[in-house]
């Protein structure tokens, strides 16, 4: 459920038509509801009410500040994977006793920084970041709360590009070595471990690999706790997916109360860290058509947003559904089968492939759904295309979140050397 809808033909979001906002911000435009955010929240929070928990939001799905202040707003942490993440965290007013730091990489000036915010917790993801976090925490006088990232080796039933909790994928440790380094890190003098964590993939649609992941975590926290190492939190990761096609994944009812019964009598305060579910539906990619072209073998929709705008499709093959901003503009009916390709330079640059949808003329809007998760979050400048804008609706108004970016923010930085300028 989600607030985009049709009004007399007319694409709305929340109550503003989308034609609107393209009319002031231009496109490509990310639109994102405020409602449907908070109501996503709600609907994924409320089974685990009854527990002792914090749901860390995923920022790494869409990282606008004004997003997770929505999110910060109803009580959400943030699970982060950068220092840049952190500064962003810490900018919307994200409390710092609610973040959790995830991420096979981070460099010794990424700990210091989370380390001098007094993060929640580092999710440690390898014994030499390990010793590590240790050898920063005593540098800096502090002691490091972590939990070790297990690697399960449960299979997420997933895409492989986004499966993270199989013994073949980089992340995590697995069981028996974490079990190890528990005991090491009862040692370490900067070193404080208070938590277990997993996180086994990303778009999950269905309900039995997390489970099987929590039996692995609490079989390992009653090891832990028989060694005296007191574990206070189960950090089960995100990972639950959407329907942006043909997919029914578990509603977060069913995955909430399962995972509640799972923990019954575990006592730990469980850790959430959903990106997708709580964003992807939330936004939409608005892009006008430039023109269409007929090919020997196929039709093309050429638009004006890219791979470099929303790179799901190029990467994973996934499909975001494409709808007509105006239903029936000038009086085109029928419907016609089509790729939605964008200007950049490389065959991978589509949008949707072979799709079948309602005719369009050239200057029509058309809207990419499900684009709230790694969409903007994902984008990048390939082609010197300055990145979209980002608008949030709220009731009858609208905010422009991040404006699009000029010509002059594309070299930003960049340098001509005074040896390469002279021209003699
Ligand atoms: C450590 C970690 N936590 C949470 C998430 C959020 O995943 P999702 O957006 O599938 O809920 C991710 C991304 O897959 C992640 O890497
Ligand atoms: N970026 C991926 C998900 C990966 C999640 C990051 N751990 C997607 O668009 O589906």
């Amino acid at each position: 459920m989600h607030h985009f809808q049709y009004i007399n033909d007319e694409l709305f979001c929340e109550n503003v038509p989308v034609r609107q906002i393209c009319e002031a911000v231009g496109t490509p435009a990310f639109i994102y509801s405020r409602g449907t955010l908070e109501r996503h929240f709600r609907i994924f929070e409320e089974p685990f009410l009854p527990v002792d928990h914090i749901v860390c939001y995923s920022m790494k799905a869409c990282s606008n500040i004004a997003i997770l202040r929505v999110f910060a707003n109803l009580g959400s942490g943030t699970d982060i994977v950068s220092g840049g993440e952190l500064f962003r965290a810490l900018a919307a007013g994200v409390d710092a006793s609610r973040i959790v730091y995830s991420g096979v990489g981070k460099k010794a000036s990424e700990i210091d920084e989370a380390l001098k915010a007094e993060i929640l917790m580092f999710n440690v993801e390898s014994e030499e970041e390990l010793h590590l976090v240790n050898q920063r925490a005593v540098a800096l006088g502090k002691r490091a709360r972590i939990a070790l990232r297990v690697n399960p080796n449960v299979d997420p039933l997933t895409h492989p590009y986004i499966s993270t909790g199989l013994k073949k994928n980089k992340f995590g440790i697995d069981v028996e070595r974490s079990l190890e380094l528990y005991g090491r890190a009862a040692d370490m003098e900067g070193i404080e471990a208070i938590g277990v964590d997993c996180h086994i993939g990303s778009q999950l649609t269905e309900l039995s690999p997390f489970l099987e992941a929590i039996d692995r975590l609490k079989e390992m926290i009653g090891i832990l706790r028989s060694r005296g190492i007191s574990i206070q939190y189960l950090d089960i990761g995100g990972g639950l997916g959407i329907p942006y096609d043909q997919e029914e994944p578990p509603a977060p009812s069913l995955y909430g109360t399962a995972i509640v019964d799972r923990i019954a009598n575990l006592n730990v305060k469980l850790i959430l860290e959903p990106g997708r579910l709580l964003v992807g539906n939330a936004g939409i990619l608005v892009t006008q058509v430039l023109f269409r072209k007929q090919g020997p073998e196929k039709s093309f929709i050429i638009v004006d947003a890219a791979m470099n705008d929303l790179i799901r499709p190029s990467l994973y093959n996934a499909h975001h559904a494409v709808w007509k901003v105006a239903r029936k503009t000038n009086g085109v009916n029928g419907r016609i089968v089509a790729d939605l390709v964008g200007p950049i330079c490389e065959s991978s640059d589509f949008l949707a492939q072979s799709r079948e949808m309602e005719a369009v003329e050239t200057g029509d809007l058309l809207a990419l759904m499900s684009a709230g998760a790694y969409g903007f979050s994902m984008s990048s400048n390939y082609n010197s295309r300055p990145r979209a804008a980002e608008v949030l609706v709220d009731g009858d108004r609208y905010f422009v979140i991040r404006d699009r970016e000029s010509y002059q923010d594309l070299i930003r930085g960049e340098h001509i050397p005074p040896a390469i300028l002279q021209t003699s």
